[in-house]
């Protein structure tokens, strides 16, 4: 699938397997949560520019590397996404935080917007989107059209899960978005619930059912 990336190393596999485990607590969820968010957040960092600097080791001067000035932003859905957040700022402490909040109506399916702040210059940040779960595609989609409408340009996608219909929702409505994943499952349900999934990621997180 083009710009669908999917992470199949090990740690982030066998994580994940406990994260979709019912009988796991919101403890462990949520730590969970935020350790394979950090290993996630070392892949999607890949391609980051990096620059020549020099400094002195306590022996010489010496010609090292480090990135470059690009301004990082990330985006949490809440409330899911907020359990990404930390294990992102672990590795990139200067990234700024937007929250964009949505939740979806669960008789129509459609995202409803409660609440978005985002720093003033999001349009010459590289936004990294997260939510764990993408079903519908619903909710990503209008968190994209946010962006988009704040000047947003350059917009990554980082998910725990996605579902098929959900990708092909993002791409069929923003095509140049990339979207990182941990798995892609096998479909939704009637109440478009992610199969097998790991239930309602909020609920899971936050102990609310
Ligand atoms: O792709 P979609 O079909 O739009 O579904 C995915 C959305 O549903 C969940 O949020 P939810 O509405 O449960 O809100 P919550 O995070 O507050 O629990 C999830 O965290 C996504 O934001
Ligand atoms: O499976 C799903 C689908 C939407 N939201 C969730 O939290 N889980
Ligand atoms: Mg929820």
């Amino acid at each position: 699938m083009e710009n669908v990336f999917v992470f199949d190393h090990p740690l982030i596999q066998h994580k994940l397997t406990i994260i979709r485990d019912e009988t796991t607590g919101a403890k462990e969820f949520r730590e969970l949560v935020e350790e394979v968010s950090m290993l996630m957040a070392y892949e999607v960092t890949r391609n980051l520019p990096l620059e020549d600097v020099e400094i002195n080791t306590p022996i010489c001067r010496a010609k090292c590397k480090m990135i470059s000035g690009k301004k990082l932003g990330i985006v949490p859905i809440l409330r899911a996404g907020l359990g990404m957040v930390n294990g992102m700022l672990k590795l990139i402490p200067a990234a700024k935080v937007g929250h964009i909040g949505l939740y979806r109506d669960p008789e129509t399916l459609k995202p409803v917007e409660y609440y978005c702040k985002l720093p003033p210059d999001v349009h010459e940040r590289e936004l990294i989107l997260l939510d764990p779960m993408l079903a519908t595609g619903g909710s990503a989609s209008a968190a994209i059209d946010f962006l988009k409408k704040k000047g947003a340009a350059n917009i990554k996608l980082m998910c725990l899960i996605a579902a098929p219909e959900g990708i092909e929702a993002v791409h069929k409505r923003h095509p140049g978005v990339e979207i990182y994943t941990a798995a892609v499952d096998q479909c939704l349900n009637d109440h478009a619930y992610i199969v097998p999934g790991l239930g309602d990621a909020g609920d899971r997180l936050f102990g609310t059912k």
